[in-house]
């Protein structure tokens, strides 16, 4: 199942790059360090001797979250295993630990963010680490540290030592006063959620470090991320994966969100394929910092339906809960319009795309009466260990 995601990914990458038509060229990172961009394939640069100077080195912080494993996997192949280091604050399983690098990081430690720096030269840092919507507001003293201190020290440090730096936004960035269908990429944002909040101000931060200190920060708006292979973090989103393990093994879902709940989506290939090309541009060619990135938008009356050409038995019900206050402040459709003329973005997977994805990967994992294994901890285990 996951070598078919990766597999999927990889094609979908392929064909994204020969979409967009613009070379990447070479593109120089501040701190005098250039790197040769990958050209038009997944392929591994130079193989595994070339010398790292012309790979960059990246860090992920909360690699082990649903987000973070894929794109490891896409970054090695494109720059090699050594200089892709996965860090979180879980222990790692084995598996994760075969395929390259990991290393223990709390966000909020910046002396231990500091050294790893130092100590494995990175060039790149990917900051995966938060607490998600409905996590972070029932834990809002954790969410303000760890989304933002623990933001605030990888920015410090991505500026004193001149790294490439992405952290992704989010819909949550959005609030009741934003216009919804369509959300422009430069519009109101008053969002109600901590977790909101703080999206905000990583946003208003790193455009300000761009400006004043020419920080290489690039941002990301990502709607709700449908993947197969791992259990979602505990956000207001979740219901669009969690419907397809119910699906699948139980032919019916209790959905805490009302049917006609419109929300933006995207597939993890899209979404993970979106971070590596932006992170490939050249900084130049990037006139904003923050981009929307869309998928599709559905409600759970439509994904209910597009999965009942499969499944013709299955169920949806509905049991609304303080999740759908959130979701009724958020975006029903994300205006990526931006992102498409600036640096050539285009979402691959629809509705109709996603559900068969998604059902086709997770069909065998059902057929044969396991259920998901997942190294992704639930909410409260989230809440618990941090
Ligand atoms: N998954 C989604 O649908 C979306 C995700 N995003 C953003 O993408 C990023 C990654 O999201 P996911 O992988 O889904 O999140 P996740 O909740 O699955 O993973 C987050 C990871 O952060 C780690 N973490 C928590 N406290 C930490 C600390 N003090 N130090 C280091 N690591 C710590 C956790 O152990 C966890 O592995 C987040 O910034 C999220 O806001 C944005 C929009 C949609
Ligand atoms: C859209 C997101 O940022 C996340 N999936 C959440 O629901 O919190």
């Amino acid at each position: 199942m996951l070598r078919t995601a990766i597999k999927n990914t990889l094609q979908s990458f392929e064909k994204g790059l020969l979409l967009s038509q613009k070379p990447l060229g070479l593109y120089a990172i501040p701190g005098n360090r250039s790197f040769h961009a990958a050209g038009s394939s997944l392929a591994p640069r130079g193989g595994h001797d070339t010398a790292h100077e012309e790979r960059p080195r990246i860090l992920i912080t909360g690699s082990l979250g649903q987000l973070g494993s894929g794109l490891a996997r896409l970054f090695r192949m494109r720059y090699g295993k050594d200089n892709v280091f996965m860090s979180d604050i879980r222990k790692p399983t084995r598996d994760i630990t075969s395929k390259g690098p990991y290393i223990f990081a709390d966000v909020l430690d910046y002396k231990c963010l500091q050294k790893i720096i130092v100590t494995h030269r990175i060039d790149w840092i990917v900051h995966f680490s938060a607490l998600l919507s409905a996590v972070a507001e029932a834990n809002v003293a954790l969410a303000m540290r760890v989304n933002i201190e623990g933001t605030h020290n990888v920015m410090e440090l991505a500026n004193q030592y001149g790294l490439r730096v992405f952290i992704p936004s989010t819909i949550g960035a959005f609030g009741p006063e934003s216009p919804r269908n369509p959300t422009p990429n430069v519009t109101i944002q008053r969002p109600k959620t901590i977790y909101g909040v703080s999206k905000v101000h990583t946003e208003l931060l790193g455009e300000y470090y761009n400006h004043k200190y020419g920080l290489d920060f690039r941002c990301l708006r990502f709607p709700g991320v449908l993947s197969s292979d791992t259990h979602p973090g505990g956000g207001t989103t979740d219901y669009a994966i969690q419907i397809f393990h119910d699906a699948l093994k139980e032919g019916r879902y209790t959905c805490y969100l009302g049917p006609n709940t419109r929300l933006p989506m995207m597939h993890i290939d899209d979404c993970l394929r979106s971070v590596v090309e932006i992170m490939e541009r050249e900084p130049e060619s990037l006139p904003v910092r923050t981009y929307n990135v869309a998928g599709a938008s559905f409600t759970p009356d439509e994904l209910a339906a597009e999965i009942r050409k499969s499944i013709p038995h299955f169920e949806i019900n509905y049991r609304p809960d303080h999740r759908q206050a959130i979701a009724d402040s958020w975006p029903e459709v994300l205006d990526d319009s931006a992102a498409r003329n600036d640096w050539g973005w285009r979402p691959e997977y629809n509705t109709k795309r996603m559900v068969t994805s998604m059902l086709n990967d997770l069909r065998p994992v059902y057929q044969q009466s396991h259920g998901i294994e997942s190294d992704v901890m639930t909410k409260q285990q989230l809440t618990v260990a941090a």
